[in-house]
């Protein structure tokens, strides 16, 4: 509930004085239409239609005079076209409400979309770490919507509650006692009713469990479909979509079944209430006729409002469980912020090194209640412009300290240096700015290979991108892809194989002219003729630009003005690379031993 508060508070911002306007204009056109069914039947009465005594019904009687001043002949047409521009007036009014309602709603869901990527774009890496990316999806699709669209009927929801209450008020000046007693009837109704709204709410936290479930394991499913193929798992997959689907399925007609038992508890009611009320009104209270008729015209009315009134807050009540799934993003979002404005990230000036970076004594650890150390007492200086090859076996912990030198994580322990000093938030931005990074998994949007390589370098001439794309040895078979630099890539384009992607993402940092460029098993993918003509453009830029190159392949870091062997967390051997290899007996010796036998 509070959550819902929360979102009605933020629609409420978001639409300004539209909203009120909006729901005035709602107020006003139920207000409207009222008017015209309480008038019709006593004035159809009045001319005669059949008979009816209006002199004790409000508002009517004192109409009576002037429709008697027009002669009878022309009464009847008189007043169907009042009633015909009474209510053309209201749809005419309902039209530019509807209008109204289509912006803020859908403004609504642009405004939340927009809201919430942002927040996920500001949030700092280690959100990322402990997050799955499939449930960002979830929340930004199917969450997103049901929070979007139940704020709104929420907010629909006041304005048929302020109508019913005039309705209401009608009907207790015609009968105090008569309005009195479908009140009390409706409240058992609604009390009866609450089981239906308890079930929505178990059943919307059902739905919500479920959407999760399928947006993740498609995201999975499709991710892996080559393992899926390769391996012949189709059967097992499908038989999880199925059961899946299954339950998906239970939810929607539970749901469907829960609504609908609602409403027949609420027809049934309705049936016997209005029975009662004519055996009561005439045979008890006594009631004038003109005054029964017009409560049956308002309760057949107000009525149905009551019935959709829990219908309404049944389907808010499923989505209660969205409110709290979006609400808790919002807020994890919020606790992870790293960037105050994500428009302005790219206005970050570049930092100027001038000694290089270092860190001392660092711990890190991924959990924080965990046993094991990612990174333990790691100390090391990587000087401006120099080459420094960072190498151990898989998990010693190289990535991590690339990720703690960029300033993505921050250690638990020891401090991390540039020039000696230690970075404020600001320049670890700028240090981001000057850095070119290249994952171990290289990753490509789905667009031109020109727009893949100018969102690093919106400036970038023509000139520049072929000078990159030389540099990563990847000018001679773009030229030979059908449309060069505009071929597209990803799934309707021209799949790349893993090392032609690699040269691309290559070409890609090299064109953001980085102060530092970090290589994370960059080159993995590459025959040796390509792998060396990056060799050889690396060391181009020795002395130019500060080099940190992670590889298990070590003929790659030959030229490397220090290598760093890193085990278990820590750093285990450290110096020049032909220093480190005449030790047979070092770390470094023995991976490259091993690393001869296993190429021998
Ligand atoms: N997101 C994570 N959450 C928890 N533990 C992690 C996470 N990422 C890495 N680790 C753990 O931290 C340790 C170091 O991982 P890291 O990726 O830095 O190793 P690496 O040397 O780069 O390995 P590789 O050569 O296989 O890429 C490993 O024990 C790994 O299991």
């Amino acid at each position: 509930m509070r959550h819902l508060l929360h979102y009605i508070d933020k629609l409420r911002r978001y639409a300004g004085y539209k909203l009120y306007v909006n729901l005035i204009g709602m107020t006003l056109i139920s207000f409207l239409e009222g008017i015209g069914i309480f008038m019709l039947v006593p004035a159809l009465g009045l001319i005669g239609i059949f008979s009816l005594n209006t002199s004790g019904i409000p508002f009517v009687s004192g109409l009576v005079e002037p429709l008697k001043a027009i002669p009878e002949k022309t009464r009847l047409a008189v007043l169907l076209g009042g009633f015909i521009v009474l209510i053309t007036g209201q749809a005419l009014m309902q039209r530019k409400q509807s209008n109204l309602n289509l912006e803020i709603q859908h403004g609504f869901i642009r405004y939340l979309r927009e809201d919430l990527y942002r927040g996920l774009l500001q949030a700092g890496w280690p959100f990322y770490l402990k997050n799955r990316r499939s449930d960002f999806t979830h929340v930004m699709t199917n969450e997103l919507l049901r929070v979007s669209m139940s704020t709104y009927l929420a907010l629909r929801l006041t304005t048929t509650l302020l109508f019913t209450a005039v309705q209401i008020g009608f009907a207790l000046w015609l009968s105090a006692k008569l309005t009195a007693m479908v009140l009390v009837c409706g409240i058992a109704v609604a009390v009866y009713s609450s089981k239906f709204i308890k079930r929505s709410k178990s059943i919307g936290d059902e739905t919500t469990e479920l959407a999760q479930q399928y947006i993740g394991g498609m995201t999975d499913h499709f991710n892996g479909m080559k393992d899926i193929k390769s391996n012949m798992t189709e059967a097992q997959h499908m038989s999880w979509f199925r059961a899946l689907c299954g339950r998906m399925k239970h939810n929607l007609v539970h749901f469907g079944r829960t609504q609908s038992a609602s409403q027949f508890v609420y027809k049934v009611a309705s049936v016997v209430l209005i029975s009662l009320f004519v055996f009561l009104s005439l045979e008890a209270f006594k009631v004038p006729a003109e005054s029964l008729v017009l409560i049956i015209v308002i309760f057949s009315r107000l009525w149905p409002k009551f019935s959709a009134l829990q219908a309404n807050w049944e389907q808010i009540a499923q989505s209660l469980p969205a409110f709290k799934s979006l609400a808790d993003l919002e807020r994890e979002c919020l606790l992870a912020k790293e960037l105050a404005d994500v428009d302005a990230a790219q206005d970050a000036k570049p930092l100027r090194m001038n000694e290089g970076i270092e860190c001392r004594g660092i711990h890190y650890k991924y959990e924080s209640g965990g046993a094991g150390y990612a990174l333990e007492d790691v100390s090391l200086a990587i000087p401006v412009n120099s080459m420094t090859a960072i190498v151990g076996k898989s998990g010693a912990g190289k990535s991590t300290l690339i990720d703690l030198l960029i300033g993505l994580i921050k250690p638990q322990e020891g401090e991390v240096l540039v020039d000696g000093k230690r970075l404020g938030q600001e320049d670890g931005f700028s240090l981001r700015r000057s850095v070119s990074y290249v994952s171990q998994d290289p990753f490509l949007f789905h667009a031109s290979i020109r727009e893949n390589l100018l969102i690093a370098a919106p400036d970038a001439s023509e000139a520049q991108m072929w000078e990159a794309l030389e540099f990563s040895a990847s000018d001679e078979f773009v030229r030979a892809l059908p449309q060069g630099l505009d071929t597209v890539l990803g799934d309707r384009g021209v799949r790349l194989s893993g090392g032609e992607r690699q040269r691309i993402v290559l070409a890609r940092a090299i064109l953001r002219k980085p102060a530092m460029l970090i290589l994370d098993e960059a080159t993995s993918a590459l025959d040796s003729e390509n792998e060396a003509k990056i060799q050889h453009a690396l060391d181009r830029l020795k002395g130019k630009t500060t080099i940190i190159v992670i590889a298990h392949r070590l003929s790659t870091i030959r030229n490397a003005d220090q290598v760093l062997v890193l085990d278990k967390g820590r750093v285990i051997q450290r110096g020049g690379y032909q220093q480190l290899s005449a030790d047979a007996r070092g770390a470094f010796g023995k991976l490259l031993e091993f690393q001869a036998g296993a190429n021998a």
